[in-house]
C-alpha cells in the first residue's frame, strides 16, 4: 500500500467524522503509532540526536524516538524508531535532510524478510535449509509492484553495492513523476522528490537535490519499467513490451554531461531517450540478458551491469525475457483492509467477493515465482487480513510449484525474551505456519489509546533447486 493511502487510513481511523460508518458501527479514538527508519548513509548517532530534538522541540517531555527491538539488526544498518503519532515528521530537519524515513514497521519487516536470513526461524526438519547469502554479493533484486516506492527506497539502501534493482509499476502517478526524477542519481533523492511532487513543492526541492554530493549517490543500479507485473520477463502477441523508463547508470552519465544545467534540454532529453532506447533493444536482442531459463542456477554472479556483461539467452523472436532474480519482492495490489477494519469493527473484511483481485493477486506472485532463480527468495505480502488474498494465494503457489517452499520467519523472538505482551499481540504466525501476520493491536495501558504497527502480512518463500 502506498504512504498516501497509509496516512490517509489512519488519518480516517483518527477523525472524529470517522467514529461512525454507515453501518452505525462505533470507531475508537485511536492515535497510530508511527515508525521512522534511519538512512545508513548518515551517522547513526548525529541522526538520532537530531531526531530527538526535533521530537522535544514539540514534545518536550518524550521518551521517544524509542527503538524498535524486533525489527534490529546493526550489522545489516537495519534500524526502526518509534516516534509519537501526533508528531509532524514531514517538518522536522531530520526528516528533510533524508536523515530519517517515515515508514511503518511491517513495511520494513517485509524487506528485512526479503533481503536477510537473521529472521528466520529454524527449521528442524531441513527442508528449508537454504544456504546464507554472503552480505558482500551484490543482488539481482525485483519490485514487481513497486509504486509508489516506499519499500524500494529500503531495499536499495540495504542491498550490498554494485547490487541491480529492477522495478516495474504500472501507476500513471510514476509517468507524471518520471521526467523530473530522471534527472535525479539516487533512489533515496529520486524517491523524495517524487513525494515532494505529489505535495506540490517539487522545484525548490528538486534544486537542492540536484546540489547533492557525489557521496549520496546511490552505489546500486536501478532500473524501472513500466510494466504490468504479471506479464513482465514475457513479451508475446498479448503482452506489450515493457518499457524502460530510468536507468540509474544512464542517468547518472546524462547528469555528468549536463554538468551545473539542472533542467534537461531538448539534447538532453533526446539524449536520454537515445539511452533508454538502446538499453531496451539490448534486453530485447538478449545481448543484455542471460540465463533467461529460469531453471537454470542464477548462473554469473549478479552484479550491477551484469546484463550487459552475460551471453546471449534462448529465447523466442520477439520476446522479451530477463536473467532470472536472486530476490523478488510481490507487495501484491490488495483491498487494503488491514488497519482500518481491525480499528473499526474489530473484525476482518468481508472477502467474499474479491474474485477479481485473488486472480490479480495469484497472477502477480505467479510471475514474481517465474522469475526468480533457482534457491533464490520471494517474499509475498499485503496490507490486508484476509485469508483469501494472504495464505489462500500462497497456498494455491505452494501446490502448483513443487519447488516452492516456505521459509519459516519469526520477528517475536525478541519481543518474547522482552515479554512485550503489546508486540505479542501486533506480531503472530499466520495460518501456514512460519507465514507472519501483524494484527493492529490497540494499547490502552498508558492513558490514551495507541496503536502498534498497521495490518500486515508476508510470507517468505524459496524457489529450491531440485524442484520441478
Ligand atoms: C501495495 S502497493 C505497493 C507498494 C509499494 N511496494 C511500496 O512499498 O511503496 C501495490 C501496487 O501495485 C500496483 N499494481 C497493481 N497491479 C499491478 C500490476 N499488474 N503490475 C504492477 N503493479 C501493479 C498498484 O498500482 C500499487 O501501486
Amino acid at each position: 500500500m502506498d504512504t498516501r493511502m497509509e496516512a490517509e487510513q489512519r488519518e480516517q481511523a483518527q477523525s472524529p467524522q470517522s467514529k461512525s460508518t454507515s453501518s452505525t458501527l462505533t470507531v475508537p479514538t485511536v492515535m497510530p503509532m508511527r515508525y521512522v527508519r534511519l538512512n545508513p548513509r548518515f551517522d547513526r548517532q548525529e541522526s538520532l540526536t537530531i531526531l530527538q530534538s526535533d521530537i522535544r522541540s514539540s514534545h518536550p517531555d518524550s521518551k521517544y524516538p524509542i527503538s524498535v527491538p524486533w525489527l534490529f539488526s546493526p550489522e545489516h544498518k537495519l534500524e526502526f524508531f518509534a516516534i509519537p503519532g501526533e508528531f509532524c515528521l514531514n517538518k522536522a530537519s531530520s526528516f528533510q535532510s533524508g536523515r530519517v524515513y517515515g515508514m511503518d514497521v511491517t513495511s520494513g519487516a517485509a524487506v528485512a524478510a526479503l533481503l536477510f536470513d537473521v529472521f528466520d526461524r529454524d527449521d528442524s526438519s531441513g527442508l528449508n535449509h537454504h544456504q546464507s547469502p554472503n552480505d558482500n554479493e551484490p543482488l539481482r533484486v525485483l519490485d514487481l509492484c513497486s509504486a509508489p516506492g516506499l519499500k524500494l527506497c529500503m531495499i536499495s539502501d540495504l542491498v550490498p553495492e554494485n547490487s541491480l534493482v529492477v522495478l516495474t509499476h504500472q501507476n500513471p502517478d510514476y509517468r507524471y513523476a518520471k521526467t523530473s526524477f530522471k534527472s535525479i542519481i539516487s533512489t533515496q533523492q529520486r524517491l523524495d522528490q517524487i513525494y515532494q511532487m505529489k505535495n506540490k513543492i517539487n522545484e525548490q526541492t528538486s534544486e537542492m537535490i540536484s546540489q547533492l554530493k557525489p557521496e549520496f549517490h546511490s552505489p546500486v543500479q536501478i532500473r524501472l519499467y513500466y510494466a504490468d507485473g504479471t506479464t513482465f520477463g514475457t513479451c508475446t502477441q498479448s503482452t506489450l513490451m515493457p518499457e524502460l523508463v530510468f536507468d540509474s547508470i544512464s542517468a547518472h552519465e546524462e547528469h555528468k554531461t549536463r554538468g551545473k544545467r539542472k533542467r534537461m534540454n531538448k539534447s538532453a532529453r533526446s539524449r536520454e531517450k537515445r539511452r533508454l532506447l538502446e538499453l531496451s533493444r539490448q534486453a530485447n536482442n538478449g545481448d543484455g540478458n542471460s540465463n533467461n531459463n529460469a531453471s537454470e542456477d542464477g548462473g554469473e554472479p549478479s552484479s550491477m551491469g551484469s546484463e550487459e556483461k552475460t551471453a546471449p539467452a534462448e529465447k523466442e523472436s520477439g520476446s522479451f525475457s530477463l536473467p532470472p532474480f536472486d530476490r523478488v519482492l510481490v507487495d501484491a495490489e490488495c483491498s487494503s483492509d488491514a488497519t482500518i477494519v481491525i480499528v473499526i469493527t474489530g473484525d476482518t473484511w468481508d472477502d467474499s467477493n474479491m474474485d477479481e483481485l485473488v486472480d490479480l493477486q495469484k497472477r502477480l506472485i505467479d510471475s514474481g515465482f517465474r522469475l526468480l532463480k533457482n534457491g533464490g527468495i520471494l517474499v509475498y505480502s499485503t496490507c490486508s487480513l484476509s485469508t483469501r488474498q494472504n495464505e489462500d494465494v500462497v497456498d494455491w503457489l505452494l501446490k502448483k510449484y513443487n519447488n516452492a517452499f516456505i521459509i519459516p520467519v519469526s520477528f517475536s523472538r525478541e519481543s518474547e525474551a522482552m515479554s512485550s505482551i503489546s508486540e505479542l499481540r501486533f506480531i503472530q504466525e499466520g495460518g501456514i505456519s512460519g507465514t507472519v501476520r501483524f494484527k493492529p493491536h490497540v494499547d490502552s495501558s498508558g492513558g490514551d489509546s495507541v496503536m502498534s504497527g498497521g495490518g500486515f502480512f508476508l510470507a517468505k518463500i524459496r524457489k529450491r533447486h531440485d524442484g520441478a
